[in-house]
């Protein structure tokens, strides 16, 4: 057992969530390189069978622990408590912890860690949890019809936020901003929302804010911190199969969040998937909700005023996965150029993310795309995105497409085209 602290010393830990491509891995450079005079140890969880945002993130003084493979909400959270448990024991070489989620993470089964964690319960200290919202894509996402049973991991990360980041403003209209503004304030009444571009707010609203209430969640949800054994839980994991025992619990039509009772365990067998490792340790308190479920705040009344226990499972839209390549060989620039525009064009509905490290032939700099829907985005080391190549570093181009609908032959077969040097096998290519 770890010492107790009291309340001062206890290590704070912010807690940055959003959609995918929201502005996270942008949000935590600018608090790494923003002039607070804090060191602060970074979380990395990334959705994708191959790691890329590591990469992306600055190169500081900070440690940054990378967990790939699964949301942090789910497969990994076993990861998240051993890299906790790590840094609670270097407690004082740093000042406050800072976990980017993944763009599809449930943010309720991590906040619940650190508070059924009896050894991270005492170490740590929730001060906030913060989403990043995309201005221009969020709608889409909260609109989105999901099955049943499936949770909508846009309007849980809002009805969780302690803080909103209005991101990307440059790209929306004022009255699409008013309307937002006001959608999101409906699904989280007390949050304080905060527009933004390139998620450049004053470090000082964000960290050190002691914006979590524990007793604010237990008024609206009494029962979230209650994680009972008598559930069991299938996880479609995007096609992966973990082999769980299934009682799916839905929300209803009223309900928009999670901030209700989770209660299950797992019956975990978790395999090597050819070449992906899952963390199988128990993990309790996932949940979901439909995006039909409107109002996350709410207890649920019955009849005479009884108020009814609310489960939630967590179910990710299977329909959603990722594909991933490591391509040996140097790109061709113009060529990945007009196939990535085209391909961003055509299937920017369903293609939600997609970013890559690239070695580009005629070029020293490590180079940098980022997509978001139809966005595409080019940088590259030598502008300050991402860490140059390293010295002995092996050239390889890492891309990761995120979306429904993906066609991995297709996508490889794209890509293999834009190699400037004749194809050379990827050195791996899974699907999640
Ligand atoms: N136009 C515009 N682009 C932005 C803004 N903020 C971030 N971006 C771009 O949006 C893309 C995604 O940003 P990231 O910070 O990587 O998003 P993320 O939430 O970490 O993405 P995932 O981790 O993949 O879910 C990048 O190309 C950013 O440069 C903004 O305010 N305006």
């Amino acid at each position: 057992m770890a010492p107790k602290a009291d309340a001062k010393s206890k290590i704070p830990i912010t807690v940055v969530t959003g959609f995918l491509g929201a502005g996270k891995t942008t949000l935590v450079n600018h608090i790494l390189t923003a002039n607070h005079g804090k060191k602060i140890a970074v979380i990395e969880n990334e959705f994708g069978e191959v790691g890329i945002d590591d990469a992306l993130v600055m190169e500081s003084k900070e440690e940054i622990f990378e967990m790939n493979n699964g949301c942090v909400c789910c497969t990994v959270r076993g990861d998240l408590i051993r890299i906790l448990n790590k840094l609670i024991k270097r407690k004082g070489k740093f000042d406050a912890i800072l976990i980017e989620t993944t763009g599809l993470a449930n943010p309720a089964p991590v906040i619940q860690t650190f508070f059924v964690d009896d050894d991270i319960k005492d170490a740590c200290l929730l001060d906030a949890v913060l989403t990043v919202v995309d201005a221009k894509h969020v709608t889409q996402h909260l609109d989105e019809e999901k099955p049943e049973g499936v949770v909508n991991e846009a309007v849980q990360q809002i009805a969780f936020a302690d803080k909103v980041l209005l991101n990307k403003t440059d790209l929306v209209s004022a009255e699409e901003l008013h309307r937002l503004r006001h959608r999101i304030q409906h699904m989280n009444k007390p949050v304080e929302i905060i527009e933004c571009v390139r998620s450049n707010v004053d470090v000082g609203r964000l960290l050190g804010i002691n914006a979590f209430s524990l007793e604010k969640l237990l008024a609206m949800d009494p029962e979230f911190l209650e994680t009972g054994e008598e559930h069991h839980h299938h996880h479609h994991h995007h096609g992966h199969d973990h082999g769980h025992d299934h009682h799916d619990h839905k929300c209803t039509e009223s309900c928009k969040d999670g901030a209700h009772d989770h209660s299950h365990d797992h019956d975990h067998d978790h395999k090597e998937h050819e070449g992906h490792k899952h963390e199988g340790e128990g993990h309790e308190g996932e949940h979901a909700c439909t995006d039909k479920c409107k109002d996350g705040h709410h207890d649920h009344e019955h009849g005479e005023g009884h108020k009814h226990k609310h489960h939630h499972d967590h179910k990710h839209d299977d329909r959603v996965t990722s594909v991933g390549f490591e391509i040996d060989g140097e790109m061709d620039m113009p060529k990945l150029n007009m196939w990535l525009s085209k391909l961003l064009q055509e299937r920017g509905p369903d293609l939600y993310r997609s970013k890559g490290i690239l070695a580009i032939k005629g070029s020293d700099d490590k180079h940098v795309f980022q997509g978001v829907h139809m966005l595409l985005q080019f940088s590259s080391s030598a502008e300050g995105v991402g860490r140059p190549w390293r010295e002995g570093e092996k050239r390889l181009s890492k891309v990761v497409f995120i979306g429904k609908n993906l066609n991995r032959k297709e996508l490889l077969e794209g890509l293999q085209s834009c190699l400037a040097a004749p194809a050379a096998a990827p050195v791996a290519a899974e699907a999640k």
